[in-house]
């Protein structure tokens, strides 16, 4: 099939290199000129694993193709809406207007017949208007909310948990499009990955609901981390005993310092301003709930260690290990690690960041924290080190050397991943959220 990607950032870049991968015709259009130069030559303009190596088999294959130019859509079959829905600058509502001008320049192009399938994630309604931006095109219309996670987008899109169609069921058409969408994905339905198909509302909010689901198992497990903290109990353990419990699980109960990125946190707070929209106040209270516990865990770091540090950061050198909202990524968008850093640097911290990934794109959104590249540069004369973002070479690293290179061998392991024993074995006074630890008196800093 001949397929459009419109919008080629985290999401659109993965989603066209994995459709030519499993054999379509792809162009990749998005506004951004110098993301599709580096696209075009076969290069990720981010980080993200198993990527390049799709692009350059799209490009030496010659189905992958990116430019700007939407006019190059007009012989696609299918068109993959994947623009940006960020939170608004004024308020918790998601900005549609880069969805909005995607939408009426692709229906400039698209030929009669062809299908339009939204990809971004979305506020419930919003397939409505997406028509009317189409205006009177002869195109039909489709939801297909995505649900990769960064740093395993590439294996997320090729062994998706579920595909869900949102199809308009009163629409003589929609047989057709759901025929479409069953051949842009016939390689994963025949491996039987599961497909759900439903109306517009259902495909927009199940997209919602689970992020925010998501963002609940979050926020639970780090309200039960600050009651263990005050109970002297440990919630890696408690988290461990609950998750064995198969209708709860393990996953996403790993306490901390919470949740960020350019999705979780902008889609909760949209997903609250639905619920209010539609007078629905459960949902508005609960999502408002996860949020303040989220954020709250950003503070509780700060004070962790502006306390360590006997009361106040100000003068103190602060390492920070981690930039990026989560290993694997260079993504810094909404980053838990950067905001403790920008607080401490506020509170008159010298702080010190690294990340093995992420130290560019930080280092030009926030020029006022240093960085280094090395751990040991970062960690060089420091009188606190804070480990806020759990990359694989953080949770290795030897707790003697660094011992050596500190000023201070105290750390606050804000991701509960370092071993305990081991760094203690060594010298250092850990910190964990949640492990009942109690700091001794004379690791703090007078
Ligand atoms: N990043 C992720 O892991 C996932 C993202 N999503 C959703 O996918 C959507 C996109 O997210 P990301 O890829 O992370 O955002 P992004 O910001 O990385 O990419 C968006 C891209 O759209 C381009 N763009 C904006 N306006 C355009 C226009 N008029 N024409 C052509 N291109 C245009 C931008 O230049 C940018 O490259 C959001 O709704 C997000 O919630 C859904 C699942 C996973
Ligand atoms: O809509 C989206 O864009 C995506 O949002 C999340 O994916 P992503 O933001 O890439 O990252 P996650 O792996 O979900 O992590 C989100 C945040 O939660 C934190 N996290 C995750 C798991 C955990 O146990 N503890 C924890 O604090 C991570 O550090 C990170 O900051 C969802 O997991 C995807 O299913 C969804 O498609």
């Amino acid at each position: 099939m001949r397929i459009s990607v419109i919008g080629c950032g985290y999401l659109g870049a993965v989603h066209a290199a994995t459709l030519a991968s499993m054999g379509h015709d792809v162009v990749g259009i998005d506004a951004d000129a110098e993301k599709v130069g580096h696209l075009a030559r076969g290069f990720a303009p981010f980080f993200e694993p198993g990527l390049e190596e799709l692009l350059a088999e799209g490009r030496a294959t010659g189905r992958l193709t990116f430019d700007t130019d939407m006019a190059l859509v007009a012989d696609c079959d299918v068109h993959f809406l994947c623009v940006g829905t960020p939170q608004s600058k004024t308020s918790e509502l998601a900005d549609l207007t880069y969805l909005q001008a995607a939408t009426r320049s692709l229906a400039a192009h698209a030929k009669a017949g062809s299908v339009v399938v939204g990809k971004s994630t979305v506020p419930v309604g919003t397939v409505l208007r997406v028509r009317s931006w189409l205006g009177g095109t002869h195109v039909e219309l489709a939801w297909n909310p995505e649900f990769l996670r960064q740093g395993t987008a590439v294996k997320d899109s090729l062994v998706p948990d579920r595909l869900v169609y949102g199809v308009d069921d009163g629409d003589a058409a929609a047989p057709s499009v759901l025929r479409a969408l069953d051949e842009v994905y016939a390689p994963l339905l025949h491996a039987g990955v599961p497909q759900i198909v439903c109306n517009f509302a259902t495909a927009e909010l199940i997209k919602s609901a689970a992020n925010a689901y998501l963002a609940t198992k979050l926020s639970y497990i780090n309200a039960m981390a600050e009651l263990c903290d005050a109970a002297g109990a440990d919630v890696t353990q408690l988290a461990a005993a609950m998750g064995l419990d198969p209708r709860i699980g393990q996953r996403y109960l790993a306490a901390g310092l919470g949740f960020g990125g350019g999705c979780l946190p902008k889609d909760i707070r949209s997903f609250r301003a639905q619920a209010r929209e539609l007078d629905v106040d459960s949902v508005d209270a609960w999502m408002g709930l996860v949020d303040s516990i989220n954020v709250g865990q950003r503070s509780r770091v700060a004070s962790i260690a502006a306390e360590l540090c006997g009361g106040s950061v100000s003068g103190r050198r602060i390492a920070v290990l981690g930039a990026a909202f989560k290993p694997d990524t260079d993504d810094i968008r909404d980053s838990p690690a950067l905001d403790v850093a920008l607080r401490l640097g506020e509170a008159g911290a010298h702080v010190v960041v690294t990340d093995p990934k992420a130290i560019n794109n930080a280092w030009m959104r926030y020029p006022q924290l240093q960085f280094e590249a090395s751990v040991r540069a970062t960690c060089e004369g420091a009188e606190l080190v804070l480990l806020l973002t759990e990359w694989a070479e953080y949770r290795k690293l030897s707790p003697d050397d660094l011992a050596h290179i500190v000023a201070r061998p105290v750390v606050v392991d804000a991701r509960n991943v370092l071993d305990r024993d081991e760094w203690r074995g060594a010298g250092w006074t850990v910190r964990g959220l949640g492990t009942g630890l109690q700091v001794p008196e004379a690791a703090v800093s007078r």
